[in-house]
């Protein structure tokens, strides 16, 4: 079936073979799948043989992949204008409803240095009841820690760097000085019982000091790791990895934080993201941060631009036949949602080619 996709293009596929492609299903409000929905869409029909577990050719990966959705916080952040409190809200909302489990809703940061999120009270406060995910928050002190805790915060996420110069321009201090206000945030955490998150910038690249040597990472994992974060993600901040850079990264981590604590998460700058999705699962590592649509960058990070869309990596974890929970089409939505808002093609390559893949079929 899939051979025969690559080599038919849909319009001249005979209608017994479009009934390969497409099971009948009602069309969603919003994008137009003509009363069709590709078989792609879910991994039920995939052509594996095992669901999960060892794959001949792939190794060991994970039967269930957890997606941390960064897209209203990490996507949203380098936005210049204005997103209004509500369509945040609005996005978070359809991004739960997609079935995701941890969305980060916001930062508790400067609104000096990142004037986007100076709304966090207000996104916390609307999405206060909303059931079905945790929405942690970025704290980069104990002050963003308290006003997040204020705002109805139950978990929080810290950031440090493995590039001193990154740390300086992100967060005004050194590694070490980061280090230390962390670790005062963390013993606040633990004493209210709120899990935390660490991640780890420049992981194998910096935009002002070039390779980062793994060894760097591996220490502030380390010393993440021991103040007790629950999950370290490991960021490309600027996407320059790719799996010659990632793999040995991961291992030197690996050595010293256990497998089941680390996340990955990629910026798609050079379009990498994907190929180092894979090694890190083959790694062990079941947690992959993403943003919907692609959107996003880091305003300390020029030249970055945005996270692996969530919308691939589903569609790349449902061809492996690893479970995320996630329906597609839905988190389609979202994506749609906010690209009109913003006024912009989704960054997503799967959204772009589900579309028009769609919008064809409902013409035949
Ligand atoms: C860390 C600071 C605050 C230091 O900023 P600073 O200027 O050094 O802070 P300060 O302690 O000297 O205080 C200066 C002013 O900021 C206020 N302030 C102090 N703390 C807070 C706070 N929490 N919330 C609100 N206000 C705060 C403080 O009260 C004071 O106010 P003023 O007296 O001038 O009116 C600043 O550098 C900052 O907010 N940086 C955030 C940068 C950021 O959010 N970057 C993007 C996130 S990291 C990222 O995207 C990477 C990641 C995680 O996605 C992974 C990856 O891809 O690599």
């Amino acid at each position: 079936m899939f051979a025969a996709a690559k080599c038919f293009p849909l319009h001249k596929v005979s209608r017994h073979m479009r009934n390969l492609y497409y099971r009948d299903g009602g069309a969603v409000a919003g994008l137009n799948y003509g009363g069709l929905e590709p078989w792609y869409l879910s991994s039920r029909n995939q052509t594996s043989s095992s669901e999960s577990g060892n794959k001949p050719g792939l190794g060991n990966i994970p039967e269930f992949v957890k997606i941390v959705e960064v897209g209203p916080r990490d996507g949203l952040q380098n936005e210049k204008q204005i997103v209004p409190t509500d369509v945040k809200v609005r996005l978070i909302e359809m991004l739960v409803s997609s079935g995701l489990t941890v969305v980060e809703a916001t930062s508790f940061v400067s609104p000096k240095w990142v004037p986007q999120l100076a709304d966090a009270k207000d996104v916390m406060e609307a999405i206060r009841n909303l059931g079905g995910a945790r929405f942690p928050v970025l704290t980069p002190n104990l002050k963003g820690f308290e006003a997040a805790v204020a705002a109805g915060a139950k978990e929080v996420a810290i950031f440090a760097s493995a590039s001193e110069s990154f740390s300086k321009t992100n967060i005004n201090c050194s590694i070490e000085d980061s280090l230390s206000r962390y670790r005062d945030v963390a013993i606040a955490a633990r004493k209210l019982s709120i899990p935390v998150r660490g991640y780890i910038s420049c992981v194998v690249g910096c935009p002002m000091e070039g390779a980062v040597h793994p060894s760097k990472v591996a220490y502030v994992a380390k010393e993440l790791y021991d103040m007790g974060c629950f999950d370290i993600s490991l960021g490309d901040t600027i996407g320059v990895g790719t799996p010659g850079t990632v793999v040995p990264m991961l291992e030197e981590v690996i050595d010293v934080v256990p497998t089941q604590k680390l996340a990955v998460h990629f910026h798609d700058t050079y379009g990498q993201a994907l190929s180092n999705i894979l090694p890190s699962l083959q790694m062990g590592i079941s947690t992959v941060d993403s943003s919907v649509s692609g959107l996003g960058g880091c305003p300390y990070a020029k030249g970055a631009s945005g996270n692996v869309a969530t919308e691939d990596v589903v569609y790349m974890l449902n061809g492996l036949g690893v479970k995320t929970n996630i329906d597609l089409k839905k988190l389609m939505l979202a994506g749609d949602f906010i690209c009109k808002h913003l006024g912009r093609s989704s960054g997503s390559k799967t959204a772009v080619a589900l579309s028009k893949v769609t919008a064809h079929a409902s013409k035949l």
